[in-house]
């Protein structure tokens, strides 16, 4: 453990105040040659590399320090990171989902306030040049203290990273691994960035900017929160037996509009929408299913190639709009209750890089750039107000303005939900940014007064199977334990139990008769209960018996809808092939019927409005990238595109087969741009004039067209009936149940 992070003991001298105070000297006398070196330019990276190298002796020698101290405090400092945040655990007392997890409508208390942690940046070449005073002071504790003529404070929070933490620290030590692990048990739970222009936002959460320019990837000692969350996640996935997958999406809000950073072929505005079960949701939104590492990594290097970035007097690499990652990871893990039972848990974990907040002033910016950091500063006050009420008692139950920018409607959940938040707030030690500085501390000290409920958000039919089942156990605990009480056998299975249970009720009610007035009630109590338990029970079976139905519904639906899709591809591809040789479908009939439309892809119904990535499309190798910027996962490459599709068997490997005849008995329209003619077209042709030939192909299509619609009027109408179904079905899909 090093000694950069400032939740150390403060009565120990040699803590985050006193080294970091001496690296900062140190930092100070350095930056002359460091300059010279560097020729005055700031390089994040460099700057980076420079803390770590030319500090390198100044930082082990902290590490030394505090390691070798070999006295108690040392102990007491390590003992403070082991997993946990320097306060008590931030996000409640229990992070797995048993039996005694709180769902939505629980009772169960996980209340606790969101998890804010600060990350104070080095000194960057600008700072070092105009020789700014260090104003930020570090006592440990979390404490951490802005002092300069013109303010004097001190604010403290759950963890401080001090100038010399490392990107491995941030993540090891600001909770983001207890995120992680709830997002597995069905939290949705949020990290986010925020802080002035250049405060080292985009630097935590993914690495230095302007390393992914050009198709770089940031070295893996620079990479931030993201890239070390994505590794984790998959590490703790491992050890899920059941099925699990990963999803990711990525947009930005820039100008108050909402752009999809994996589907940039179809880039337009996307709208944020509410309902009632997922509460504000951004609508069709691409979504790319993940497997391993090197997929999320993808998804994130085409996102930051896409997100709007800008070059200002404050930042080089001024990101110009607030980004979201979102993962969404559902997992199936057997009920600890009932093997039988697969718990289907939903996690979110969403990353959000806020952009900076500005002084137009010190920014310098452009007329566009104004436009932006006007959009960025007003989304940000709706983010401080929102806050402000959500950190107030009185003003909590009252209204909040989630919706007065798209930022705080895709955050309302995260913010003042039941979702599990963590903010790392970003600032820089010079006096010269101390009032932006202080006002982050502070937007930050009114964060972490706001207290959130995260609950696990279940399927309906779920939650119901799981608060019956709850029941059913306490009952049987209870059935148990009375029937000790009355020296009766345990509960025995099947036939057996109800003989037994037969049997009980004859001896309360034998017991009954020959007991004492006061005793009776307990007899007509027991019975009552009897009754209670063995209604109870047929509801229990009924309940699987009905999931069985559903389940088998379900796939039969499932198998129906794949065949409907076979049908529409076959369709789709006769389309092609007349397309191909230049026929049209509009009926001279009727002209006005539209042209044949094929129904939506195939979309698992979670999904239906989503741009969903079939699990298995595109699970090939990406091709080679022969010296391009590697390119993300090959889902991406054309993310709405369907497979290439074949003709019809009856037209592959070229053209039509020699005597091969359409249901109607005439010669199919050949597949290819050039037109050849089946041998019994040649015959015809032979004998008939250039116009009746055409005569012929119309009544052909004419036919064709007619059997189209017919086919096409039967997909509706199944396609009706199936999402009927599906809605009706929908969400069984989410819980599979497997009766052995
Ligand atoms: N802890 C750090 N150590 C070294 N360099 C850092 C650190 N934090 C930030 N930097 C560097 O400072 C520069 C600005 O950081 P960054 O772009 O992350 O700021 P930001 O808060 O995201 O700014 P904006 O809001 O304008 O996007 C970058 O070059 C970055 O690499």
């Amino acid at each position: 453990m090093n000694g950069v992070i400032s939740a150390g003991n403060k009565k120990d001298p040699r803590n985050g105040n006193a080294s970091v105070s001496g690296s900062q000297k140190d930092l100070r006398t350095m930056s002359g040659s460091q300059k010279d070196v560097r020729n005055g330019n700031l390089s994040a990276s460099s700057s980076q590399r420079d803390l770590q190298n030319g500090s390198g002796s100044v930082n082990g020698s902290q590490r030394d320090l505090r390691i070798n101290s070999g006295d108690g405090d040392d102990e007491k400092y390590r003992g403070k990171f082991t997993g946990k945040s320097t306060l008590k655990n931030p996000f409640g007392s229990s992070t797995t989902l048993s039996s005694t997890a709180p769902t939505e409508n629980s009772g169960d208390d996980l209340d606790d306030h969101i998890n804010v942690v600060l990350r104070v940046r080095p000194a960057n070449g600008q700072e070092r040049d105009r020789k700014d005073q260090l104003v930020t002071k570090f006592h440990g504790e979390g404490r951490v203290e802005v002092d300069h003529v013109s303010v004097n404070r001190s604010f403290v929070y759950n963890v401080v990273f001090e100038p010399e933490a490392l990107q491995e620290d941030v993540f090891d030590h600001s909770g983001v691994k207890k995120l992680i692990d709830m997002s597995i048990n069905g939290y949705a739970c949020t990290a986010f960035a925020f802080g002035q222009t250049g405060s080292g936002k985009t630097h935590t959460m993914t690495g230095p900017p302007q390393q992914f320019e050009g198709g770089n990837h940031p070295e893996s000692d620079m990479q931030g929160v993201i890239q070390r969350s994505f590794r984790y996640l998959v590490q703790q996935l491992g050890q899920v037996t059941g099925n699990k997958t990963i999803k990711a999406s990525y947009l930005e809000i820039y100008n108050e509009q909402v752009i999809d950073l994996l589907n940039t072929n179809h880039r337009r505005y996307l709208n944020v929408r509410w309902s009632k079960n997922k509460g504000f949701y951004v609508e069709n939104l691409f979504i790319v299913e993940c497997e391993t590492v090197d997929d999320l990594m993808a998804v994130l290097e085409e996102g930051m190639r896409n997100r709007q970035t800008g070059s200002h007097g404050l930042n080089e690499f001024s990101s110009r709009s607030h980004s979201m990652l979102t993962l969404t990871v559902d997992t199936e893990q057997v009920d600890p209750d009932d093997e039988n039972l697969y718990l289907t848990k939903r996690g979110k974990l969403t990353f959000v890089d806020l952009a900076g907040s500005e002084k137009v002033k010190d920014s310098g910016s452009s007329a566009e750039m104004l436009i932006e950091s006007n959009n960025i500063n007003r989304s940000l006050l709706v983010l401080g107000n929102c806050i402000s009420s959500l950190g107030d008692p009185k003003k909590r139950q009252g209204h909040i303005p989630y919706r007065d920018s798209k930022l705080t409607k895709l955050l309302a959940d995260s913010l003042g939900g039941n979702g599990v938040t963590l903010m790392i707030a970003c600032v820089t030690p010079s006096a010269y940014h101390v009032h932006e500085t202080t006002n982050t501390l502070r937007y930050a000290s009114r964060a972490k007064r706001i207290k959130s409920k995260p609950v696990i958000k279940m399927d309906p039919r779920e939650k119901l199977i799981l608060s019956l089942k709850r029941e059913i156990k306490i009952l049987r605990n209870e059935n148990h334990y009375l029937r000790e009480q009355l020296e009766f056998p345990a509960k025995p299975k099947g036939d057996l139990q109800k003989n037994n249970d037969e049997k009980f009720m004859k001896m309360v009610k034998d017991m009954q008769s020959k007991a004492s007035p006061g005793d009776k009630d307990l007899y007509a109590m027991l019975q009552e209960y009897m009754i209670e338990n063995e209604a109870l029970r047929n509801e229990n079976s009924e309940l699987h018996r009905n999931k069985d139905q559903l389940h088998r519904d379900h796939q039969s639906l499932s198998k129906h809808n794949e065949r409907l899709q076979v049908d529409i591809e076959k369709l789709q591809r006769m389309d092609k092939v007349r397309h191909n040789n230049g026929e049209s479908y509009r009926s001279p009939q009727n002209s006005s019927k539209p042209p044949y439309n094929p129904p939506p892809q195939r979309l698992p119904p979670n999904n239906q409005n989503q741009g969903y990535v079939s699990p298995t499309a595109g699970r090939g190798k990406p091709p080679p990238s022969h010296g391009q910027p590697k390119r993300p996962p090959h889902r991406l490459s054309e993310p709405l595109m369907r497979p290439a599709q074949l003709p019809p068997e009856h037209l592959q490997n070229g053209y039509v087969e020699e005597g091969y005849m359409s249901p109607r008995g005439r010669p199919p329209i050949q597949n290819g741009g050039m037109r050849q003619e089946s041998p019994m077209r040649l015959t015809d042709s032979r004998r008939s004039s250039q116009s009746s030939t055409a005569d012929t192909i119309k009544s052909i299509n004419e036919k064709l067209k007619q059997e189209l619609y017919d086919i096409e009027g039967q997909i509706n109408h199944h396609h009706l009936v199936n999402t009927r179904t599906r809605s009706i079905y929908g969400s069984q899909t989410s819980m599979r149940s497997v009766h052995r």
